[in-house]
């Protein structure tokens, strides 16, 4: 299989070292002209490996028969829209992200792509251009966007590579919805109390982490998505013990003076409360922080 990944970030390398594993060396795209990456991963023991693979070469993106997208929500459909021309409406597209993204725009930009997207529980994290550390192992799931008939077929060929622990979801929307909270409960807290995820299990943090839950299965629920509030914060709780000692991404973003993925995660949830007349104003308050933060930092209001 000719595989590319677009992104060459935490996720993106970490995916790329992963598919060598199994004996297939991807072909990686950044934001570089060069023709070659190098690239260092550190493992979870500890160990480190290096490889090279070949890089930004328009006829290999040409050529792949499946394309991971490892980009942050917000560069998704921009790059998208500029790597159309380098893009074969036969290959496989996987967007790997946090987030919602809009399908509509998706599909407008690659109306005859087959089209996955990726929840991931892996992590990782990049220490620097060429160095990617992993930080956590779980299981993904992967969903098509654009049900077509070949997309069963893709998706057990992904599956059966074995290269990471992957998981079909037929409602791939719903387990999007569910990380969607987990996010919107994790990585604002985190980000707001400037701390690790393994510091929301303090009781101080009981109440708030409810009534977050709270909000977001009220928009669940209205999106005919049912799912307990016990369940929310069960699988909450599990994240925040499994990935104590993570920074969240929302974290890292304003500690490197990033944009934040706040628009696909709050945001996302303040629309569907409009859409449903619902109110939110937790949500609401902690969108506001973290849109004041990047307002601080130069990012501009999308
Ligand atoms: N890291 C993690 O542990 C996890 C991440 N995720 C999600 O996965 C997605 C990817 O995250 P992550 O890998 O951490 O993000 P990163 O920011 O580390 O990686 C994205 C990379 O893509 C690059 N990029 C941006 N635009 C383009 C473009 N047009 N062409 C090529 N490269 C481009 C970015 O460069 P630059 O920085 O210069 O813009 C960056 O290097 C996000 O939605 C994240 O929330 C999900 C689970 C865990
Ligand atoms: C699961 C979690 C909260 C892990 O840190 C994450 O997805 C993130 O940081 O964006």
């Amino acid at each position: 299989m000719n595989i590319s990944i677009i992104g060459n970030g935490a996720i993106g390398s970490l995916l790329a070292h992963k598919l060598v594993n199994i004996g297939n060396f991807p072909h990686l795209w950044d934001k570089t002209n060069n023709p070659i990456i190098q690239s260092h991963l550190i493992n979870l023991n500890g160990k480190k490996t290096t490889h090279t693979f070949k890089a930004n070469n328009s006829t290999l993106l040409i050529k792949s028969d499946t394309i991971f997208i490892c980009l942050k929500a917000h560069a998704i459909l921009k790059s998208m829209h500029v790597l159309q021309k380098y893009i074969s409406y036969k290959t496989n597209l996987i967007f790997v992200h946090n987030g919602i993204i809009s399908r509509e725009k998706l599909n407008k930009l690659y109306p005859y792509n087959s089209k996955f997207i990726m929840v991931t529980s892996l992590a990782a994290q990049k220490l620097n251009l060429n160095t990617v550390r992993h930080t956590g192992d779980n299981f993904s799931w992967i969903g098509a966007i654009n049900k077509s008939y070949n997309s069963q077929k893709v998706i057990s060929r992904l599956i059966n590579l074995n290269f990471i622990k992957l998981n079909s979801a037929p409602q791939i929307y719903n387990i999007q919805l569910k990380k969607l909270c987990i996010n919107m409960i994790i990585n604002y807290i985190t980000t707001v109390n400037d701390c690790k995820n393994g510091a929301l299990a303090q009781k101080k943090y009981n109440q708030l982490i409810l009534d977050l839950s709270t909000e977001c299965r009220n928009i669940l629920e209205k999106e005919q998505f049912n799912i307990e509030l016990e369940e929310i914060l069960a699988i909450t709780y599990e994240v925040i013990q499994k990935t104590q000692n993570n920074t969240s991404s929302m974290l890292q973003d304003k500690i490197n003076n990033r944009k934040t993925e706040a628009d696909y995660i709050s945001g996302y949830f303040i629309e569907l409360a409009h859409k449903h007349n619902l109110e939110i104003p937790l949500i609401i308050s902690y969108h506001n922080k973290i849109k004041q933060l990047q307002e601080r930092i130069g990012h501009d209001r999308t």
